[in-house]
């Protein structure tokens, strides 16, 4: 028999994501429909520890679907990794008698959510923010389709410049150990080559390429760099790499960094995030925990977090094939 679950906190973790404003407002909005009491926790893991606690009705969440960062800040807690840290945290839940938690973050976040929910058998659902969409179980995370046009309106201006001085750009794009951010960008914004770290088909290969496009009248290029990418130590490496072997070429280097992860979210995000946010109450209030509410073929899923975390999300081999084909 399941304990009645009477308020529940909602907290962001790890990096933030665009739509994770909006993800918080369907959990409070879900709370008060469903006749829950509903707390916000600054901080993400760390102002579970420090007591960072805020009351959170309908009204607190207004105009908030249109604004990107998270109003509840984040952090990546090192507390939160320790025994002692996590105690504290319990502590603060249970002194505010919060019954359940939501959590809005990436994979780390989901760790230590099913690490806490074990130790103090406390229900969590996990909901996937994460700009990255490394995570398993989900086609979406929320954030991911924000970042991705992010990327592909600055690789356009990008373009313009490099064409009108015939150079070749490598542009970095985030995504830790993901390549999805750049290998969906790069179709997306007609790069000549993308390199991501789930496929590393060295560096001879890179410049046999490059060396073939501008032989068949391509006189600009643009190279989309996942920053997790192995080809070379880093991407100035890579640079320094092609430049030596091709003279001809004038190689330029554009690390796009944190705009990614800004600006007022996509439709899409909102959207998803309003789902997401919606089915984790939904959720806690069917009694589940220590899953994660994700969107595979357009319907909500529940994923135990062991499945999201653990089991590395594959990589849609055709897209590949798309993009080999389309900048040939
Ligand atoms: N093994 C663990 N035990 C306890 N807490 C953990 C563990 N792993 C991660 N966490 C907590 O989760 C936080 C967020 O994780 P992380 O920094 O990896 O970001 P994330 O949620 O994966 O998001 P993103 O990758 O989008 O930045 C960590 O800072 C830490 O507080
Ligand atoms: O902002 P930070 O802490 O430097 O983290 C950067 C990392 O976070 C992410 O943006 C995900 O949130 C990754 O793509 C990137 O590797
Ligand atoms: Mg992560």
């Amino acid at each position: 028999m399941n304990k009645k679950i009477n308020k529940i906190a909602v907290l962001t973790s790890g990096g933030d994501s665009p739509g994770m404003n909006a993800a918080i407002r369907a959990v409070v909005r879900n709370a008060a429909y469903t006749g829950l009491t509903c707390d916000g926790v600054y901080r993400g893991f760390q102002g579970l520890i420090e007591n960072e606690f805020v009351e959170l009705g309908p009204r607190d969440v207004k105009n908030t679907i249109n604004r990107g960062g998270t109003f509840l800040k984040s952090a990546r807690s090192k507390d939160f990794m320790d025994k002692d840290g996590r105690l504290k945290a319990y502590k603060n839940l249970k002194a505010r008698h919060i019954d359940a938690l939501v959590v809005i973050g990436g994979d780390g976040t989901f760790t230590g959510a099913s690490v806490f929910s074990k130790e103090f058998d406390m229900p969590i659902i996990g909901i996937p923010g994460t700009i990255d969409n490394d995570i398993n179980g989900t086609d979406y995370t929320i954030g991911y389709d924000t970042a991705l046009n992010t990327v592909v309106e600055a690789i356009d201006k990008i373009r313009d410049t490099a064409s009108s001085h015939d150079r070749l750009f490598l542009i970095e794009v985030m995504g830790r150990d993901a390549g999805d951010i750049a290998l969906n960008s790069g179709i997306g914004a007609g790069a000549e080559e993308i390199l991501i770290p789930e496929e590393n088909l060295g560096i001879d290969r890179l410049i046999e390429s490059l060396e073939k496009s501008r032989k068949t009248g391509k006189s600009s290029s643009i190279v989309v760099v996942s920053e997790g990418d192995q080809i070379g130590k880093n991407i100035t490496n890579v640079a320094e790499s092609i430049q030596e072997n091709l003279p001809d070429y004038e190689v330029k280097v554009t690390v796009l960094g944190h705009i990614q992860r800004g600006g007022s979210p996509s439709c899409f995000d909102r959207v998803l995030a309003s789902r997401l946010g919606v089915g984790a109450v939904d959720a806690l209030l069917e009694g589940k925990s220590n899953i994660m509410v994700g969107i595979e073929h357009k319907k909500i899923v529940h994923v135990p977090f062991e499945t999201a975390i653990n089991i590395k999300k594959i990589l849609d081999i055709d897209l590949i094939r798309v993009a080999d084909i389309v900048s040939s």
